[in-house]
């Protein structure tokens, strides 16, 4: 049953996101890629991943950076859904 994390759990999940921030009842982070093109690559990485999971972050692209930002909105705020696709989202972005 997914259920909203308290202040606390938020806390401890974000310990372990470290590109992550809080914003309000969401997590988002940014990446700046090596171009536009490497942009859309990881969008369209990250597209396969939250359909896979049936939990979509909203995406907002500005030439080669990316940002993610992740809520429940059927909970309206954060959940261990947007935890488990923030970390997948690490894992689609090359480290520099
Ligand atoms: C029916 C409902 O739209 C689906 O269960 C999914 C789709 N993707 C979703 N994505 C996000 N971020 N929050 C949701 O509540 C959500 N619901």
């Amino acid at each position: 049953m997914t259920e909203l994390l308290s202040e606390q759990g938020i806390a401890e999940a974000l310990r372990g996101l470290p590109e992550w921030r809080r914003v309000g009842d969401a997590i988002e982070r940014s990446a700046e890629l090596a171009g536009f093109p490497e942009a859309i690559e990881v969008v369209n990485r990250v597209a396969e991943r939250a359909e896979s999971a049936n939990h979509h972050p909203d995406i907002d692209i500005r030439w080669r950076t990316v940002t993610f930002r992740l809520s429940t909105h059927s909970h309206g705020g954060i959940t261990e859904k947007d935890i488990a696709l923030a970390g997948e989202i690490d894992g689609v972005i090359p480290s520099v």
